[in-house]
C-alpha cells in the first residue's frame, strides 16, 4: 500500500504529516498547505458566488431589477418584514420587475396587461403555494391540481356556489351576524364605549360565517371557537419565508398542528351531513349541497345501470362521483383557506372606512332600512342586494381601493415569452399584481381616493379587465360571488344593528401586509 491510500487529506495521513514535519523544519510547507487549503475554500466561495451573480443577470435580461443581489440571500430580510411601499416602488419601477432571492428567481408582473397575461396563460403557468401547503393541505388536495383536471374538478364545484345555493346559505350567515353584532356591542360596554382593536373581533366572525356556510350546524361551537382562536397559525406558516421542514415547536408544526384538527372536524361535518341528505333533510350549507349532489348522481347511475329509461331533463346538471369524508373535507378546508384571510382583510377595511366616511355608513342605512320596510331585523334576499347600490357600491370600492389580494403567486412550468425581448425562465416565480390595475387613473379617476359613487353613476362596472381583486383566467376566484355578497350582507345588517367610531392615527389608511393586507395601527 502507498503512504496515501486513504481518501483523507495529504496532511491527515499520519505517515505523510511525519515526513512533512521532518522536511519542513521552518513550517514553510505547512504553511503553503495551510494556505492551499484556506485558498480552495475562498476559490469555491468566489465560484458560487460568481455563479449566483450570472445566473441572476442571466435571467433578469432586460427587464427592471438591482444590477446585482446581495450574494445568495437576496433581499431575503426584506421578505420576512414585508413593506407595502418597498413593493409598491417595485411595481412603479416597470411592467415586468425581478428580485432573486435564495436561489428562487421571482418576476412581478405589476401593470394590467402583465398581470392578465400571466393569469390567462395556464401553458407555461400554474399557481405557486409555499412548501408548506402541500403538508397543510395534503398533497392530494384538488387546489394542487393542473390542467385538465383542473378544470373538470373545479366543474364539479360549481354547483356549490349557484344563486340558489348562495339564497340558501343567507339565513345562516344572518343568524351568525346577529350573535357576534350583539356581543361587539357587549365588548364596548364592557370596555364603557372606549376604543378597542377590533381585527381578531373581525377575524374571528369572518370565520364563523365561512364554517358557517361552508359547514353549517354540523360544526360543534366548541370545534368552531377553536378553529377561529387557531386559524392565525395556519396563516403563519404558510408564510412565504418560514422554516422548509416541520421541526417541533416551529411556525410550520403548529399551523400542521391546527390544519390536522380543521381537517379532522371538517370530516366529521361531512359524515354527519351525509346521514342527513340520505334522510332527506333540507340543505342549508355547501356541505349539503355537495353531498345532495352526489346522492342525486349515485341514484342515477343506478337507475341507468337498472335499465330504467330516463329522460334528459331527469339528469342532473353536474354527474358527479362519490366522494369520502375526508377528500370533502380537504376540499372544504380549500375554501376556509382562500377565504378566511381575503374576507377579513375586506371586513376590517370596511368597517374603518365606513366609519372614517360616515356620510357613506349614512347611505347604506337609509337604504338598508328602506328594503326592510322599516323593521331592522327584518332578514335580506339576494334579489333585495340589487336594490341597494350604495350598500354594493362600498364594497366595491373597498375592494378597488384595498385589494384584499396585492400579489398572486404562480410557477412557471415552462420558458414562457412574455414580451418579444423577454421569457421567463423556467422554475421561475411570477408574481402578477392587482394593485396597480386597481389603482390606474385611466380606468378609475383618482384612483387613490374612496370614491364608491364611480359604481352608481360613473363608469367603474365597465373596467372589467382593471378589475383583478378576484384574478381572472382558470384559476378566477371560486368564491367571488359569495364573497362579495356576503360583505354586503355583513355592513347592511352592521348599519341596522350597531354605530361604530375608529380613532384615526396618521397611519390609519396606510397598509401592513400580513399574507393580505391590513390597516397599520401605528
Ligand atoms: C374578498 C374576498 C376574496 C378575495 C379578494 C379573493 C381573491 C382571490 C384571488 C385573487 C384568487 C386567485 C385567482 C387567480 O389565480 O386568478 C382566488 C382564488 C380562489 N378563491 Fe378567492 N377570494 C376571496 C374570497 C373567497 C371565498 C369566500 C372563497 C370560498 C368560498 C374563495 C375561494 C377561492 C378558491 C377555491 C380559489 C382557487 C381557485 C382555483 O384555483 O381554481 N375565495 N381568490
Amino acid at each position: 500500500m502507498t503512504a496515501n491510500a486513504s481518501f483523507v487529506s495529504p496532511t491527515a495521513d499520519a505517515k505523510v504529516a511525519h515526513m512533512v514535519s521532518q522536511l519542513d523544519a521552518g513550517g514553510i510547507v505547512s504553511r503553503i498547505l495551510q494556505v492551499n487549503g484556506w485558498a480552495l475554500a475562498l476559490t469555491v466561495l468566489l465560484m458560487l458566488v460568481a455563479y449566483d451573480q450570472i445566473m441572476y443577470i442571466w435571467q433578469k435580461g432586460s427587464i427592471t431589477g438591482p444590477a446585482w443581489k446581495a450574494p445568495f440571500i437576496g433581499p431575503f430580510l426584506e421578505s420576512v418584514k414585508p413593506d407595502f411601499r418597498k413593493y409598491h416602488a417595485k411595481w412603479l419601477s416597470g411592467p415586468l420587475s425581478c428580485v432573486s432571492v435564495f436561489h428562487k428567481f421571482v418576476v412581478l408582473a405589476s401593470t394590467r396587461d402583465m398581470a392578465r397575461k400571466v393569469l390567462n396563460s395556464p401553458t407555461y403557468v400554474k399557481p405557486c403555494v409555499v412548501d408548506a401547503a402541500h403538508k397543510l393541505l395534503r398533497p392530494t388536495n384538488w387546489v394542487f391540481l393542473d390542467g385538465k383536471a383542473h378544470v373538470d374538478y373545479r366543474k364539479g364545484l360549481n354547483g356549490l356556489f349557484t344563486r340558489q345555493a348562495l339564497e340558501k346559505y343567507l339565513p345562516g350567515q344572518e343568524e351568525v351576524y346577529n350573535e357576534y353584532f350583539a356581543r361587539f356591542l357587549q365588548i364596548s360596554k364592557d370596555n364603557n364605549g372606549e376604543p378597542v382593536p377590533f381585527m381578531p373581533e373581525f377575524r374571528e366572525v369572518m370565520c364563523a360565517v365561512s364554517c358557517r356556510t361552508f359547514v353549517g350546524h354540523y360544526l360543534p361551537k366548541s370545534a368552531l371557537k377553536k378553529i377561529s382562536d387557531d386559524y392565525y397559525l395556519i396563516t403563519a406558516a404558510l408564510e412565504l419565508v418560514n422554516f422548509p421542514i416541520i421541526l417541533p415547536f416551529t411556525k410550520s408544526w403548529y399551523g400542521k398542528k391546527a390544519a390536522d384538527m380543521v381537517l379532522d372536524e371538517f370530516s366529521k361535518c361531512a359524515a354527519k351531513s351525509k346521514v342527513r341528505m340520505a334522510a332527506g333533510g333540507e340543505k342549508e350549507c355547501i356541505l349539503d349541497f355537495w353531498v345532495a349532489s352526489m346522492i342525486e348522481s349515485e341514484n342515477y347511475r343506478k337507475k341507468v345501470a337498472s335499465g330504467v329509461k330516463m329522460d334528459d331533463y331527469e339528469k342532473p346538471s353536474m354527474l358527479i362521483r362519490d366522494f369520502s369524508d375526508f377528500e370533502i373535507s380537504m376540499t372544504i378546508f380549500t375554501f376556509l383557506f382562500a377565504s378566511q384571510d381575503a374576507t377579513s382583510s375586506a371586513a376590517t377595511w370596511l368597517f374603518q372606512i365606513m366609519a372614517d366616511r360616515p356620510e357613506f355608513l349614512e347611505k347604506v342605512r337609509e337604504e338598508n332600512l328602506a328594503i326592510r320596510n322599516g323593521d331592522r331585523n327584518a332578514p335580506v334576499t339576494l334579489d333585495q342586494f340589487e336594490q341597494m347600490p350604495w350598500t354594493r357600491a362600498v364594497v366595491k370600492e373597498t375592494l378597488r381601493y384595498r385589494p384584499p389580494v396585492i400579489m398572486i403567486p404562480y410557477l412557471v412550468k415552462k420558458d414562457f415569452p412574455i414580451t418579444d425581448s423577454y421569457t421567463i425562465p423556467k422554475g421561475s416565480m411570477v408574481c402578477p399584481s392587482t394593485y396597480l390595475a386597481l389603482h390606474d387613473p385611466e380606468a378609475y379617476a383618482d384612483p387613490d381616493s374612496f370614491v364608491p359613487e364611480r359604481w352608481i353613476t360613473g363608469n367603474a362596472d365597465q373596467q372589467v379587465k382593471n378589475w383583478l381583486v378576484f384574478g381572472t383566467g382558470t384559476h378566477y376566484c371560486l368564491g367571488q360571488t359569495y364573497a362579495q355578497a356576503n360583505l354586503m350582507l355583513m355592513i347592511g345588517k352592521a348599519s341596522m344593528m350597531l354605530d361604530w367610531k375608529h380613532k384615526i392615527t396618521p397611519k390609519s389608511e396606510e397598509i401592513k401586509v400580513f399574507a393580505t393586507i391590513f390597516p397599520m395601527v401605528r
